[in-house]
């Protein structure tokens, strides 16, 4: 992962540098960040944080992909240019995000969004569910419909945000009222054809780690190949649920198809920050080298309620994450067996998705082919 600057001055005051987990030790190869900067940088998928002053954008930005704790983005700096963040991370997560401020101007002719919404795969608009939003509404319309005249193939991404301070019955309502809103001035326009989708966000609980998740993964072509592969993966293995994590952002670029529900989804994040917060105290040499996250890493967790979590590294960048019964844990050779299968095919898909082009979205690959070239074990016992 690495990080590009508008202006040095302005990343200082963020303090960025610092929260930026790049001791981490996960080996991440860090790219030259001039060269980044100049040629690969502005070809990467682009996913834009747009909305009013004060919503809640950088914030958004710092905790989910700089591990900014909550509370200290109460002191971070109102961003005064457009500020571009490199997630190369793996080569399913290798986009890179925008940070509006607040008050950018569409009449301003210094600001070229044709340029910018021509490369851009998702606009995530912000929306300040504690305030009055009716600004911001007007706001949402602006911006995406001129976006949508410039790339109709742009994810529009609508995030109600700050909804911790909400009861549950005014979420609801919120989102009711504004996803109606949003779609009448829509009507109006005649931009029916212009698809907005709406997320309740908080940074203060998991529910920001997921609506990004959604996000990035529809802009990953890939997607129903993993889905294929983890749902295979744990029909024969006698696993409830499994989730392929980013383990950086604990973003999971894949699941099984059944539903996600969010104890889950926060029981597998919470397993990721155990196992990295241990390895960076007991599994580093004494010297201080190593890694927290390497090939070797694999964590064996036991719930009191006869549930276990498991997690192995899949790729440099990426985790799976398995939720599953003690009895079905007896079979842990077969559950071995079928990861390696499944750690395989998926590095397949990876290597040819990191060889084809990238332009406004991760380009599509035949990797499709990988799946038939998978042999699990299945449950009764006779590989296939
Ligand atoms: N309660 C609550 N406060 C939040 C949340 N997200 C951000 N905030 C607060 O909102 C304030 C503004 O956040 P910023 O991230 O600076 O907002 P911004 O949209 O980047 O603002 P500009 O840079 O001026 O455009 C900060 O005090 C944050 O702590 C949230 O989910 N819940």
């Amino acid at each position: 992962m690495s990080i590009q600057y508008e202006e040095p001055a302005l990343a200082e005051s963020y303090g960025v540098v610092d929260s930026f987990p790049k001791d981490f030790g996960y080996g991440v190869e860090e790219p030259d960040i001039e060269e980044e900067s100049t040629t690969s940088g502005d070809s990467k998928p682009r996913i834009l944080l747009m909305g009013l002053r004060r919503s809640g954008k950088s914030s958004i930005q710092k905790v989910v992909f700089h591990k900014m704790s909550p509370n200290e983005t109460l002191f971070l700096e109102s961003t005064n240019k457009i500020y571009k963040d490199d997630i190369s991370s793996s080569s399913f997560v290798n986009f890179q995000i925008w940070d509006f401020p607040g008050q950018v101007d569409f009449f301003d002719p210094t600001f070229d969004y044709e340029m910018i919404f021509r490369g851009t795969g998702a606009l995530i608009f912000v929306i300040d569910a504690q305030d009055d939003y009716v600004e911001a509404l007007g706001r949402l319309h602006l911006t995406v419909s001129r976006a949508y005249r410039v790339n109709p193939e742009i994810n529009f991404e609508v995030f109600i945000h700050k909804v911790d301070g909400l009861s549950d019955d005014h979420k609801i309502e919120t989102q009711r009222d504004v996803h109606q809103r949003a779609n009448d001035d829509l009507a109006d326009a005649s931009l029916e054809k212009l698809h907005l989708s709406f997320y309740l966000t908080s940074i203060y609980d998991h529910s920001i780690f997921e609506a990004f998740s959604k996000v990035v993964q529809k802009l990953i072509p890939q997607l129903p190949t993993l889905e294929n592969l983890v749902n295979i993966f744990i029909s024969n293995s006698g696993i409830e649920k499994a989730f392929l994590f980013d383990v950086v952002s604990k973003i999971y670029i894949a699941t099984d198809s059944s539903p996600v529900d969010m104890q889950s989804y926060e029981l597998c994040c919470d397993m990721i920050d155990v196992v990295i917060d241990v390895s960076c105290i007991y599994g580093l040499r004494e010297d201080g080298s190593g890694s927290a996250y390497d090939k070797e890493s694999l964590a064996i967790i036991k719930l009191n309620n006869t549930t276990i979590l498991y997690l192995k590294e899949v790729t440099k960048f990426l985790a799976l994450v398995c939720i599953l019964r003690e009895e079905s844990f007896e079979k842990k050779g077969l559950i071995d067996y079928n990861f390696h299968c499944f750690r395989k095919a998926i590095q397949e898909v990876f290597e040819v998705g990191s060889l084809t082009q990238r332009t406004g979205r991760l380009q599509p690959s035949s990797s499709n082919n990988s799946l038939s070239s998978v042999k699990f074990g299945v449950l009764n016992g006779s590989a296939v």
